[in-house]
């Protein structure tokens, strides 16, 4: 396995937040985690990249690529974030420095990859790769994206480029929390697309958390759906989100149904 996450409970001095977790991830597979607001998801992405805030306590194992995150040295934690796992937020603008051109942006991870592996830094091959990848997210007009700062371009486009930084660590976990959420319906379509056909492509696993059925259901091949901190159902994506077993899973999935129809109906 790539991830195993294995009875994992995290939890301020006072109040448990995520109890007796347990989850893993294959190579190359599609993971979907899903629950509502408040219910434990980021958490445990950050558990597992391990970033968690210091007022957290984690308890449980969490093993990425082989290694041990809960109680890595800083270190080890920051190689294993080079190479085996990479982060897409829900808010790109976050990740991105808003004074530096976005192609400056993209070339950090790229430089850090190359002297890792021991490649070429020279200003050409960084040049190049960062356009291959500007290319690979398909953004449009690349030598002016190359030059322009985050404001200067949409909350989709910032996205792509969220996800060329991700790329260029060559991760093999893709980490997506909430990828879509702040943007429009059709730009959400774009991103998840692209996103399912990038991880396909290059091997990525992929662990997609969102709180929305429709869109997990088009990218995970299994899901686990959790609930104030616990994990409420797990299997494939097909059968959970069409026939889930478990009430609070059939109420999600009931809701969404409600929700699609009354857009069916107001179109
Ligand atoms: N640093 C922190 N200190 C204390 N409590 C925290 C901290 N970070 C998160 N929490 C609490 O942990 C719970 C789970 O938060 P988390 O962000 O993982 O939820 P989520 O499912 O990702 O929701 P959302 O989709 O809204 O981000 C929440 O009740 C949140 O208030």
């Amino acid at each position: 396995m790539l991830l195993d996450i294995a009875d994992l409970t995290l939890g301020t001095r006072d109040t448990t937040l995520v109890q007796g977790l347990s989850f893993s991830i294959a190579p190359g597979e599609r993971f979907g985690l899903i629950g509502e607001s408040g219910s434990g998801k980021s958490l445990t992405a950050l558990a597992a990249t391990g970033l968690l805030p210091p007022a957290i306590r984690a308890t449980g194992t969490i093993t990425l690529g082989g290694e041990p995150v809960l109680g890595a040295s800083e270190r080890r934690l920051s190689r294993l974030r080079g190479a085996a796992v990479a982060t897409v937020f829900q808010e790109p603008l976050t990740a991105l420095d808003p004074l530096m051109p976005l192609g400056r942006q993209i070339a950090l991870p790229v430089r850090r990859r190359l002297a890792r592996e021991g490649g070429d830094t020279s200003r050409p091959a960084v040049a190049r790769e960062v356009r291959a990848l500007v290319e690979q997210v398909r953004l449009p007009d690349p030598d002016r994206l190359i030059r322009a700062f985050p404001h200067e371009v949409s909350g989709g486009q910032r996205q792509r480029v969220a996800i060329a930084m991700a790329l260029a660590c060559k991760p093999r976990l893709l980490i997506a929390d909430e990828p879509t959420t702040a943007l429009d319906v059709t730009t959400q379509a774009e991103i998840v697309a692209l996103l399912t056909g990038l991880v396909r492509d290059e091997g990525i696993a992929l662990l997609f958390i969102s709180h929305d059925l429709a869109v997990v259901g088009q990218v995970a091949e299994r899901v686990l759906v959790m609930r104030a901190g616990r994990a409420v159902e797990t299997g494939p994506a097909a059968r959970v989100l069409t026939a889930p077993e478990e009430g609070y899973t059939r109420s999600l999935v009931a809701a969404a149904r409600r929700f699609d129809t009354a857009l069916e109906g107001g179109a």
